[in-house]
């Protein structure tokens, strides 16, 4: 129970309403146990008018008294059991709209690592399935144990009070129906988690699947994907047929269990009515309904306790999460301008994860309003000095300074707010464009979105759609051009005028006249800001006040574009390369 501990703050959030629904189990149980007082009371009428006891008029009249009560009774105990399930059941979804948020806040500020060493779909089913899962401890859980513990209270004062004998031969079997439950429901549990399981398996490669259609129909490899889709689905079979089997045995199991008491309550009640230990023979009905009443609150004392021990396990994976440190906090409160000076000192990163070396004593200054373009090899460590200054990652070694100030003494939000970064892999929601675009800066108008697709050039393609801006992308919607995302992802940190522009590798998929565009566009655009352009090409390149070119992490060249093509080296070479096969087209 260590772990459900963290539940604790939302019951006392929730306290009074649990407080009230709490209440209203007692009052829904307690007129629900009138039914059985009742019915053993009008059997006693009978058997006294049969008797002789009472006249004709008296039995109508306690008879139709009784009748009267029982439909009270069964009203009253069915409107608290609606609001029963009103309030418990409801503060459970609110605890678990609660509890989603909190972890949702919480993976929000984790960083870049800790999404690397966990799968997307774990971070997923902790947030649905495990809270899930908890919910049923905090609703259901607590709902059946105030039942039962209402229930028996009452049930057993008067049972006791009645036939102190019978109510201990009733209640016999009643234990071991709750142990026997009790290991049913955990093996009920075991093979549905195994059937979950399968089932996830099952829908991550049907996923894959259609998301990886067009290469699986170019390859024509359908007939494999289907067989391995038909074992699969037989695997899944297979376990959905074993849970099946254990649950079957669930029902039986009641119904033999509260055949055995029903038959307790005949054989023994009866035998002592014949003695004259028991008075009326209404009390033998009485206890039929009573033993009924009890045997599924026991049975739910079994299910109950699989329940808890299941949030139990749940909260514990939750709060493994809920616990993880962000790596990278921020440790300024204050906002903090930024100016837009970029320098790294002899800086060099080794990925935690992989342990690669990405950056090897990496220097480079860059003022305010300059333009920096870095140039390299593939995996030379380009992309990673954009995660630097983006601070997704700290340093050991050397220094990032932003404004002539440690990075990780800068606060982080206003740094990430002060940056635009157009990523290598444009990402784009399954949104309008517009608001693609828009998610640089919540606020624009639709003025400063068409202005920054003519500047992204990227205007004249989205007017061309039937829905122009309104146009949706994603799975169900279009699919853009590989250039057309990279230049709609560029009008997203545009249109935010950050004070900082990173590209990284961003015009990779257009073509030389509209590289040529747009880079004109933007060196209006960034004539104050500070620029770094990530690219293969040199004509992205020329243009900017300082280029670097790493290798292997390393930087092998620095200079402007009139130095570096007069000096012998890989940007000579480049620029030789790409100026003849410029000539060629
Ligand atoms: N998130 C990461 N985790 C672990 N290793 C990484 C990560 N990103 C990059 N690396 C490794 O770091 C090295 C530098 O990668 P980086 O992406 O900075 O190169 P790059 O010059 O931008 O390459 P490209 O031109 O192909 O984009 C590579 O060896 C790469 O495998």
């Amino acid at each position: 129970m260590k772990a459900l501990k963290h539940l604790n703050k939302y019951f006392f959030k929730y306290r009074y309403r649990l407080i009230v629904g709490i209440i209203i189990t007692i009052v829904a149980k307690v007129f629900a146990l009138f039914t059985p007082r009742l019915v053993g009371a009008s059997i006693n009428v009978v058997s006294d008018r049969l008797e002789g006891k009472i006249t004709q008029e008296v039995f109508r009249a306690e008879l139709m008294t009784n009748i009267l009560y029982l439909i009270g009774a069964a009203v009253i105990a069915g409107i608290f059991t609606f609001l029963m399930r009103q309030t418990i059941i409801n503060v459970s979804r609110h605890i678990e709209y609660d509890l989603k948020n909190e972890i949702y806040q919480h993976y929000q500020i984790l960083s870049l690592n800790f999404y690397k060493s966990n799968r997307t779909g774990d971070l997923m089913n902790r947030i649905s399935e495990d809270v899930g899962k908890v919910r049923m401890y905090v609703g259901p859980a607590i709902m059946y144990t105030m039942n039962t513990i209402t229930l028996f209270t009452v049930a057993i004062i008067y049972m006791v009070n009645t036939a102190p004998k019978l109510t201990m031969y009733t209640l016999l079997p009643l234990p071991i129906l709750s142990v026997a439950i009790y290991k049913l429901s955990k093996l009920i549990n075991k093979r549905s988690t195994i059937v979950q399981q399968s089932l996830s398996t099952l829908s991550t490669y049907t996923q894959e699947t259609f998301s990886g259609i067009s290469v699986i129909k170019s390859y024509g490899i359908e007939p494999q994907t289907s067989t391995e889709f038909d074992d699969l689905s037989a695997q899944n079979r297979q376990k959905q047929i074993n849970l099946t089997k254990v649950q079957a045995l669930f029902f039986p199991m009641m119904i033999l269990l509260i055949g055995i008491s029903n038959l307790i309550v005949v054989y023994i009640g009866g035998t002592q009515y014949m003695n004259g230990e028991i008075e009326n023979i209404g009390t033998i009905a009485a206890f039929l309904i009573y033993v009924n009443m009890l045997t599924w609150p026991v049975a739910i004392v079994g299910w109950v306790t699989s329940l808890v021990q299941q949030a139990e396990a749940s909260q514990e994976r939750i709060n493994e999460f809920l616990n993880t440190e962000p790596e990278i906090r921020n440790k300024a409160n204050e906002l903090t301008p930024i100016k837009g000076d970029i320098e790294f000192k002899n800086v060099s990163f080794v990925y935690p994860d992989t342990n690669i070396e990405a950056l090897k004593n990496v220097s480079f200054k860059l003022n305010s309003g300059e333009t920096l373009a870095i140039l390299g090899k593939t995996g030379s460590g380009k992309s990673t000095i954009l995660d630097l200054i983006g601070r997704l990652y700290d340093i050991d070694h050397g220094q990032v300074l932003v404004d002539d100030k440690i990075i990780s003494e800068l606060n982080l939000h206003s740094l990430r707010e002060s940056i635009g970064y157009v990523p290598q892999d444009a990402f784009l929601f399954s949104d309008t464009i517009k608001n693609n675009i828009k998610f640089g800066k919540e606020d624009a108008t639709d003025e400063e979105v068409i202005e920054a697709a003519q500047n992204a050039r990227v205007h004249k393609n989205i007017i061309g759609f039937n829905k122009g801006y309104e146009t949706i992308l994603g799975e169900r919607g279009i699919t853009l051009s590989g250039g057309q995302k990279q230049r709609v992802s560029i009008a997203r940190a545009i249109i935010k005028k950050p004070d900082i522009l990173l590209f990284d590798d961003c015009l990779s998929a257009v073509d030389t006249e509209t590289e040529e565009k747009i880079l004109k566009n933007l060196v209006k655009l960034t004539k104050d800001k500070t620029t770094i352009i990530v690219s293969h090409r040199v004509s992205s390149a020329k243009n900017a006040d300082k280029i670097i070119v790493l290798e292997d992490g390393k930087v092998i060249q620095t200079g402007t574009h009139e130095t570096l093509i007069n000096t012998d080296g890989y940007y000579k070479e480049l620029y030789t390369k790409q100026l003849s096969e410029k000539e060629m087209q």
